[in-house]
């Protein structure tokens, strides 16, 4: 990646050491009734949120946990970069609603464009990210992978608290009982605002499908204008592998582990024909007949 993350990483790395110290039934506490990881969030933080002031030219990248978020932001810091040619720094972890209260005040000094990635709920967003109608790209993944790459995130990390089992984690996510909460409390939310002006939607397997058209879309909706040879420039420095390969420079020790596999159809290797039924039940009654429902391609996706 064409940025110097290194606050990045130490972001991740004070987290990953609280989290040592956290046993898991201690790991979250709730906010505004959604479940968040004490070693990202508080409340202190959650309540200075409100006073943050977003400007038109943010650009705000929107994905419920395990859903791409850290693929997204790279791409859209090359982007930038192939745009202006000057890197983007991140003078913050760029998780909007994760670090002190301070944070927002500080982030008042940085210049435009600032990158916002969120894990929030559409109505948990700072009302002025709506009012000053900044653009938001939200990423989606069908729910089955997207639950297993969390489940592998708990459990193959060694500093971050893990569940009894495959089976243990899945009737806490079916629950919502898990980081930033429901899945499908997320998906509802957001559903009611795929068709507004200043949102995109973008599909996980989509981009995994082709990379190249993906970025070229986020590129245009951004409104950065970038040769076809600089779009491919971007996906071939934004594939899987190639992200992979940096991860320790990026992210540091959790590197490796964030980009475990990057595969569409993984939950077939852990998904017991009951879970399959029971997810299959709950996307029908949350968002079948739904615009997000049709997006999500849940058929070729998740039954297949
Ligand atoms: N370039 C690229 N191509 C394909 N897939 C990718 C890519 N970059 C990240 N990923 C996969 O995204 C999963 C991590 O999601 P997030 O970055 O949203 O995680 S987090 O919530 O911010 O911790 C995680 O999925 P799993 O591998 O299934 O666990 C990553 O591997």
């Amino acid at each position: 990646m064409a940025t110097d993350k290194s606050k990045f990483i130490d972001y991740i790395d004070e987290a990953l050491e609280k989290s040592k110290e956290t046993a898991l039934s201690r790991l979250f506490f709730t906010y505004q009734g959604i479940p968040y990881p004490v070693t990202m969030c508080t409340s202190e933080t959650f309540q200075a949120l409100d006073t943050f002031e977003a400007r038109s030219d943010d650009i705000v990248l929107a994905s419920y946990p395990k859903c791409g978020s850290n693929w997204i932001l790279h791409i859209i810091s090359e982007l930038i970069f192939a745009d202006s040619k000057k890197k983007y720094e991140y003078p913050e972890f760029p998780v909007l609603e994760c670090g002190d209260p301070e944070k927002y005040q500080r982030m008042k000094q940085f210049p435009s464009p600032r990158i916002l990635a969120t894990h929030l709920h559409y109505d948990k967003l700072p009302g002025s990210i709506i009012k000053n109608k900044a653009k938001m790209l939200v990423i989606f993944r069908n729910p089955k992978d997207t639950a297993v790459s969390f489940f592998h995130f708990h459990n193959d990390v060694p500093d971050i608290p893990s569940y009894g089992s495959w089976d243990d984690f899945f009737r806490q996510f079916m629950q919502g009982q898990v980081s930033w909460g429901s899945y499908f409390d997320f998906a509802i939310n957001w559903n009611k605002h795929l068709d507004d002006e200043n949102v995109k939607f973008i599909l996980y397997e989509d981009l995994k499908e082709n990379l190249a058209a993906g970025i070229e879309h986020i590129a245009e909706f951004f409104g950065f204008s970038l040769t076809g040879k600089q779009i491919h420039t971007v996906a071939a420095q934004s594939t899987f592998q190639a992200m992979r390969a940096q991860s320790q420079q990026t992210h540091g020790a959790v590197g490796p582990f964030l980009f475990r596999k990057g595969e569409v159809g993984d939950w077939k290797h852990l998904f017991s024909e009951t879970q399959n039924q029971e997810m299959d039940k709950k996307f029908r009654e949350c968002l079948a007949g739904t615009a997000l429902g049709a997006k999500l391609k849940y058929e070729s996706y998740c039954q297949s």
